[in-house]
């Protein structure tokens, strides 16, 4: 087969870093929620992002998606600029739950289809090959008897699972997490778990922030600590040291 324009940029995204953040700033009036922030990342892993309520994981998400606008530093996505490396379809966010109308007329169905938005052309009408798509995605997360059902008419793990299948449709190669677990119960959260560990496994690189630290050590290959700037970054097990929670949380221990 002929390679494509479209295969090309696939082809030099996998050559360059999955992420690259330098010197990120990001300030709100006269609140400095992000001073200096260097993260990179590789393909291939689950990264924590810890910290506390304000500590501006949030906003270090919108940075790296490019819809908070950053005072300094750059962020890089496969080689590309935030806009471009959404407009390719290579990152995929889902947001904190209180964050989305849930009471918004859309099937489950449809919600994932707009992962595949960026490939329908202005038409937005989808082809076989993008049905097919979002049918692979929502049975690989177990949510296809469901996918008529209108979003809100679902528990707070399903709601979740919504946004991992619309990143599996949209063939994203970084996924941005924020609160996954919060809402979810036990056993939704180790189906979400484990399908983020296939993900993982197939090359996909995910950053994701949780409250939940019990469950850090077995999700994730690395951590970073945050409190509006990296205070550390490295092995789950070293970051759950009492000392480093202490400086992060003010907590004893996890
Ligand atoms: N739109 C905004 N306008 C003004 N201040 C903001 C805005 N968004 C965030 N902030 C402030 O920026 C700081 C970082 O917020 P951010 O939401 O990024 O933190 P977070 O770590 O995601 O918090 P949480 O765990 O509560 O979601 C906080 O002090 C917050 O009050």
């Amino acid at each position: 087969m002929t390679p494509t324009a479209a295969d090309h940029h696939v082809d030099s995204a996998a050559s360059a870093q999955t992420l690259e953040a330098r010197g990120v700033a990001v300030r709100y009036g006269t609140v400095q929620a992000l001073q200096g922030v260097d993260l990179t990342l590789d393909s291939a892993t689950i990264t924590g992002l810890l910290g506390m309520n304000g500590s501006g994981k949030s906003s270090f998400f919108g940075a790296i998606m490019g819809t908070v606008k950053t005072t300094a530093g750059s962020v890089r996505l496969f080689g590309a600029a935030p806009k471009e490396a959404r407009s390719r379809g290579l990152v995929a966010y889902m947001p904190q739950s209180e964050n989305v109308d849930w009471d918004f007329p859309i099937s489950v169905r449809e919600v994932v289809m707009t992962g595949r938005y960026g490939r329908l052309g202005l038409t937005r009408r989808p082809h076989g090959r993008d049905r097919a798509a979002v049918g692979e995605a929502l049975d690989r997360v177990g949510l296809t008897e469901l996918a008529s059902r209108q979003i809100g008419e679902l528990s707070g793990g399903q709601r979740k699972r919504v946004f991992v299948a619309r990143a599996i449709a949209q063939g994203a190669r970084l996924l941005l997490l924020d609160e996954p677990f919060a809402g979810v119960d036990k056993a939704s959260e180790a189906t979400i778990s484990a399908l983020l560990r296939e993900l993982r496994d197939e090359g996909c690189s995910i950053l994701i922030s949780t409250h939940d630290l019990a469950g850090v050590p077995e999700l994730c290959d690395d951590v970073v600590l945050l409190k509006n700037r990296v205070l550390f970054r490295g092995e789950p097990s070293e970051a759950l040291s009492p000392e480093r929670l202490a400086l992060v949380f003010g907590l004893e221990s996890a």
